[in-house]
């Protein structure tokens, strides 16, 4: 079984905890108590692959949730990055977490492929009150190489269920690459070790 950790951040009042409740229960749940960071877990199957997810939430306010950027990005194998179109300001959040997000991947892991990401514009309900259009989501998300979903957790599951599916796939296959990469890098030193070995013994033969 695959076991499978995604993040969610975003400003506070995003639309975190909505987005997240809408994809684990179908239910949208109008206030939630955000005074803690919250672990979820779901038992899933997608393309007939058992998993275990597991999803941070983490209550913005907290300093634990400032942490999971602070300290290498290393806990997640995926993130959704939450914003409200109907705040600017969750927006320019939004860029600076993808950056941190990146530099903070691009420190530990060179030249690995990027870490799966999922940028939501949430509350679409909200479209006639809109600061952020939608090609400035989109073009945000294709400078940071990611999957971008405007969605209303208030109105609609399946947007909210097709971007998480679509994420944990990247997040397979992220994690298939990067367990063949060892390997391969492995068998490698191995085939080093055992040139040098035998290599050398044949030369002096
Ligand atoms: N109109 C509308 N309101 C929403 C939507 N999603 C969430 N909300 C509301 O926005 C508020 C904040 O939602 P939360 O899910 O608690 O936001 P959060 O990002 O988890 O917030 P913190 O836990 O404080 O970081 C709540 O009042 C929700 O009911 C949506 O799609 N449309």
């Amino acid at each position: 079984m695959n076991d499978i950790k995604l993040a969610l951040l975003g400003s506070q009042g995003a639309g975190k905890s909505a987005v997240l409740v809408r994809f684990l229960t179908r239910r949208f749940i109008g206030e939630y108590a955000s005074n803690t960071n919250s672990l979820y877990h779901k038992r899933l199957s997608i393309d007939g692959r058992q998993l275990n997810l597991e999803v941070f939430d983490p209550c913005s306010e907290s300093s634990e949730a400032r942490c999971i950027l602070e300290e290498p990005v290393d806990w997640a194998d995926g993130f959704v990055v939450v914003y409200n179109i109907s705040d600017h300001t969750s927006f320019i959040n939004a860029k600076n977490i993808l950056q941190q997000i990146r530099e903070a991947r691009t420190d530990n892991c060179k030249g690995e492929v990027d870490v799966p990401v999922c940028l939501v514009g949430n509350k679409q309900d909200l479209c006639h009150v809109r600061q952020v259009r939608e090609d400035e989501g989109r073009c945000l998300a294709q400078e940071n190489r990611c999957h971008f979903q405007e969605v209303s957790a208030a109105e609609s599951y399946q947007d909210i269920a097709n971007l998480f599916t679509q994420l944990i796939r990247q997040v397979m296959e992220h994690l298939k690459y990067r367990a063949d990469r060892r390997r391969y890098s492995g068998s490698k030193s191995m085939a080093k070790l055992i040139n040098n070995v035998f290599g050398k013994r044949r030369k002096s033969v």
